[in-house]
């Protein structure tokens, strides 16, 4: 270990120390040459390797309890399925494959079996692969790939994580998060925000250390090596800020404070925080993991409870933003050179409209069971005739309002005749930071450029604020940006009438609001939008 410090993104507040659990890399396919000079000694080696497997998740399910134990055990019992070890072993002997490639190539035909077959089955082709890679990695001798089973509080050490496996975190275990790539409006950083879990990203030579212990401050973005014998210490999380629940300036203008959400849990935590409706439900985060398109019932179900401690209350319901970093099983678009610049939200409803329309039917449904007030918004637009497009099948499903997403800069520059296709818009401030700057969000090297208080981002809002005034129609922010109590000053001097956010950001939010006039928030706008570059245009709005 070089460093005893490093620093990185904060991104998810709290202070945090314990020890470390590195999550490995993937592994790759194993290569299917060279052959085995000796075949059956090969083949040999698949059985054990695949016992040795079931016996680490069987302790592991012994430590574990509940849902997570009968996980454990059951995914203990597919690694030992004699099916799996002698079609391996088949390989080996007669097409002369290496066992590690046999053992993958065995485990893909069970894999695409169950998921032809639909259904539950369906649904367990992650267990098979999740099966696959810790037999492969026991055959090559080295770490399995992915978020290990934790047994005690750690720690969570990473490359990056993907969103699914983020949100598969197991809270009461998972002290903090550190990770050398992301960037501050990754979906991995708002997934350990909504989770309540401490983080910092684009953490550079992290991975280099050896660090077996580190305290993690999800404020600062400092990471310290610490002692291993020391005890272990939870995040605190800080007291809510006082707010009477109206979000409004203290001289009456309002603008509603709402929660971003993505499960039930969240909508309870937004609820609970006092948020005034959701400005936007990620619907894709109820499929991270699905296999197959859900049913009309089941998506029904899933967003009615969703929506449930919102009745009588605004709730904007997203349409899938299946794509880049945010791939659906049942919607994977061809392998693509720059998904982030491919077939990614309503985009891969161009071409499968017959899903956008089943999950546009779900949301009407859910929307009558739940009794909230339902607008819908498609993510991924960039020209007034794609909004206009998505408005009529809104409509044609008889939802009444409709709304689309401001993430792309050319959508920005058409604010204006977008509103006149639809009912509202919504800022996505990270989309619309990372295509501005034409930098990765989920990427370290480039987190900087997707610091929300870029002036050229805020004159790019600055626009679609003219424009909402101008039509009259109302214009929110749902991305990051909104979470920052400052900004949220700024955006409202610039013309935004809604802001929504994670709950933990909630009252913070609305007693920042509620502490300053509708005057002090145009004049932080205008110090903002003049400033040269991010900390000039901070000063400024806090000097206002
Ligand atoms: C809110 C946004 O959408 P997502 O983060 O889900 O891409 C955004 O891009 O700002
Ligand atoms: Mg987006």
């Amino acid at each position: 270990m070089s460093e005893t410090r490093l620093s990185g993104v904060a991104v998810s507040p709290g202070r945090a120390s314990g020890p470390v659990v590195r999550v490995a890399e993937p592994l790759g396919e194993p290569p299917s040459t060279p052959k085995p000079e000796d075949p059956q000694a090969d083949a040999a080696r698949i059985a054990p390797a695949t016992r040795a497997v079931a016996a680490r998740l069987e302790a592991l399910s012994e430590k574990a309890s509940g849902e997570a134990a009968t996980i454990l055990l059951t995914t203990a019992a597919m690694a030992a399925d004699p099916a799996l070890v002698s079609e391996a072993e088949r390989l080996v002997l007669q097409e002369g494959k290496p066992a590690a490639r046999a053992v993958c190539e065995s485990a893909n035909v069970f894999a695409q079996t169950l998921a032809a077959a639909g259904g539950y089955l369906a649904e367990r082709v992650r267990d098979i692969e999740d099966v696959r890679d810790r037999v492969v990695a026991e055959l090559l001798g080295v770490e399995p790939p992915g978020v290990p089973e934790l047994t005690s509080p750690s720690v969570l050490v990473a490359r990056d994580l993907a969103p699914a496996d983020t949100a598969g975190l197991d809270r009461e275990r998972v002290l903090a998060l550190v990770t050398e790539e992301g960037g501050p409006t990754s979906h991995t950083a708002i997934l350990a925000r909504a989770l309540g879990i401490p983080a910092v990203v684009a953490v550079r030579g992290l991975l280099t250390t050896d660090a077996k212990a580190l305290l993690v401050d999800g404020d600062t973005g400092q990471v310290e090596v610490v002692d291993p014998d020391a005890p272990v210490l939870t995040a605190v999380v800080a007291g809510p800020a006082e707010w009477n629940g109206v979000g409004t300036t203290s001289d009456g203008h309002w603008v509603k404070v709402l929660g971003n959400v993505g499960s039930p849990a969240d909508a309870r935590a937004a609820a609970d925080a006092g948020a005034e409706g959701v400005g936007l439900f990620r619907t894709e985060f109820c499929y991270l993991d699905a296999p197959a398109e859900p049913s009309v019932d089941e998506q029904r179900a899933a967003y009615a409870a969703v929506l449930a401690p919102f009745a009588g209350k605004q709730v904007i319901v997203r349409t899938l933003d299946a794509g880049a970093d945010k791939p659906l099983a049942f919607l994977s678009p061809e392998e693509e050179p720059n998904p982030a610049l491919g077939v990614r939200g309503l985009r891969v409803a161009f071409d499968r409209r017959d899903v956008l329309d089943r999950q546009l039917e779900a949301i009407a449904g859910a929307a009558g069971e739940s009794g909230a007030e339902v607008s819908v918004m498609a993510p991924m637009v960039a020209t007034a005739e794609e909004a206009a497009w998505f408005a009529e099948r809104v409509r044609a499903a008889g939802i009444a309002r409709a709304g689309v997403m401001i993430e792309i800069p050319a959508a920005a520059l058409s604010a204006r005749e977008i509103l006149e296709a639809v009912d509202f818009v919504s800022i996505g401030t990270n989309d619309l930071a990372q295509y501005t700057f034409a930098a990765d969000r989920q990427l370290g090297a480039v987190a900087k450029l997707n610091d929300p208080w870029q002036p050229a981002l805020l004159r790019l809002i600055k626009l679609v604020g003219d424009a909402a005034r101008a039509t009259g129609k109302p214009v929110g922010v749902c991305g990051e940006a909104a979470a920052d109590p400052l900004l949220a000053r700024v955006l409202t001097g610039l013309g935004v009438t809604s802001l929504s956010m994670n709950a933990a950001a909630i009252r913070a939010v609305g007693a920042g609001l509620a502490a300053t006039t509708l005057a002090q928030c145009e004049a932080a706008a205008a110090a903002a939008l003049a400033a040269p570059d991010p900390a000039t245009a901070r000063e400024g709005a806090r000097e206002s």
